[in-house]
């Protein structure tokens, strides 16, 4: 390879963008590589998903005409390499051009140079003026964030920290303490080296993702049912708070990652490998925490690639699956339970709507929730709706809808008849760095 760098970077590119591929498993799919050159890989193919709409409006006034689309991924590294990684200019026009050679593309190596020289001559007033927030998210996405969408689209721009949760008892020193008991630290730090980490005493959970097993409050000893459980953030934080867990998951690799995850942390749960909607246990749940499969759109500051590969109509066939999973939980849901609904998604389709539907189709009601760590996500119907442009004082956090439902007839009206855990008990400790994964 010429440059590992970007060789690596344009086949994450290529992978995404023509194949449909997610980005963490086009890294997978890299041919062995430096460490730090396929950080530094990622770093750049991220950034360019991230910003892709901004470096097409740079690259539009110098193009007569529209180049073939390795070309174009061929430009936007480049380009964004200088204009929003700080290399110097001269080497990303360099090592751009010797990429197009590299890839066959040498009938664009003089476009590719000449483009990339006058972007390199504007510098970084290039960038001016450029609404890059509103560029850099698709119109129908934007849409539908309502008036959210601005903070949230701003905040996609950063990479996100790492948030760890911890074993109840644990003291994780270091990070941040945030107000609902999460440890943050910087994007890019080391998981393996975080104190707790090899005594299996801390896993890694985006804060918002750590609050739905939180709100469902479980208490030592309950019985609780976890549906949708790989790879198992929530499942850990559950079992660490002292419940006696069942864990059901359908998909056999992820159920193997589940198991190794709880091993590592020494949790015992009972893993159900099948599917949810028909799976039935001999008794049911006082407590059930339902964890959707969803379009994943509260996570995009991790996963940039889903601003390319998500589309409207992925949204339809998911909330089909969400409505078939919230009709088997409340199967399972015993008289006076409560049930837990959540998504990290940001489209109210995957959210509010569901549970209007549910409320309407299967005899349940909202049993409103509070936070008061983080009043503002609480909404009107009581509901929680996390998202990246909130808490920006603390760095954000993913997109998450949270709600709770009880039976119609249950007699519990009141948030105070469910009885809340305090912050720090519910967080337990660390997962492998496939806990960052979308959902986790
Ligand atoms: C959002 S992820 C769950 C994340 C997990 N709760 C955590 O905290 O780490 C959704 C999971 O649901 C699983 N899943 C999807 N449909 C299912 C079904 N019908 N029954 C059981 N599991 C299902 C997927 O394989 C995926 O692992």
């Amino acid at each position: 390879m010429n440059d590992p760098t970007r060789e690596s970077a344009f086949a994450l590119l290529q992978a995404v963008l023509t194949k449909n591929t997610s980005l963490d498993a086009a890294l997978d799919a890299l041919p062995p590589l430096d460490s730090r050159d396929r950080a530094a890989a990622h770093r750049l193919a991220a950034c360019v998903l991230r910003h892709a709409g901004t470096l097409d409006a740079v690259l539009e006034p110098f193009l007569l005409r529209q180049p073939p689309q390795p070309v174009r991924h061929i430009l936007w590294l480049g380009a964004a390499a200088f204009l929003l990684l700080g290399a110097p200019a001269h080497a990303a026009v360099g090592t751009a051009v010797d990429l197009a050679r590299a890839k066959k593309l040498a009938p664009f190596a003089g476009l590719v140079n000449a483009v990339l020289r006058k972007v390199a001559a504007a510098g970084p007033a290039a960038l001016d003026g450029l609404d890059m927030p509103r560029l850099d998210t698709p119109a129908w996405a934007w849409a539908s964030w309502g008036k959210n969408a601005r903070a949230i689209a701003a905040a996609h721009a950063a990479e996100a920290p790492l948030d760890v949760s911890a074993k109840p008892g644990f003291t994780l020193a270091g990070g941040e303490l945030l107000p609902t008991g999460s440890v943050r630290f910087p994007a890019g730090t080391s998981v393996p080296e975080l104190p707790g980490f090899s005594t299996g005493d801390i896993w890694i959970q985006d804060a918002a993702a750590a609050l739905p097993a939180k709100l469902l409050a479980p208490q030592p000893g309950e019985r609780v049912l976890d549906l949708c459980a790989a790879p198992g953030g929530k499942t850990a934080q559950l079992a660490a708070a002292g419940a006696l867990v069942t864990a059901v998951e359908r998909d056999q690799a992820r159920m193997g990652t589940l198991k190794g995850n709880l091993s590592r942390l020494g949790l015992n749960v009972d893993c159900v490998l099948a599917d949810a909607t028909t799976w039935r246990p001999a008794q049911k749940f006082t407590a059930i925490l339902l964890d959707a499969p969803c379009s994943a759109t509260g996570t995009i500051r991790r996963h940039p690639d889903l601003l390319h590969l998500r589309k409207p109509r992925d949204i339809q066939s998911l909330t089909q699956a969400q409505d078939a999973l919230l009709d088997a939980a409340a199967q399972m849901l015993a008289p006076g339970g409560r049930l837990i609904y959540a998504v990290c998604s940001l489209q109210p389709e995957e959210g509010a709507a569901r549970i209007d539907a549910a409320c309407a189709r299967l005899g349940l009601r909202r049993a409103p929730l509070s936070l008061p760590e983080l009043p503002e996500a609480v909404t009107p119907q009581g509901d929680v709706r996390t998202h990246p442009g909130m808490w920006p004082q603390h760095g954000g956090l993913d997109g998450f809808f949270i709600a709770r439902l009880v039976h119609a007839t249950s007699s519990s009206t009141q948030d105070d008849d469910i009885v809340e855990c305090s912050s720090p008990p519910c967080m337990l400790g660390e997962l492998g760095p496939e806990f960052s994964g979308a959902g986790g």
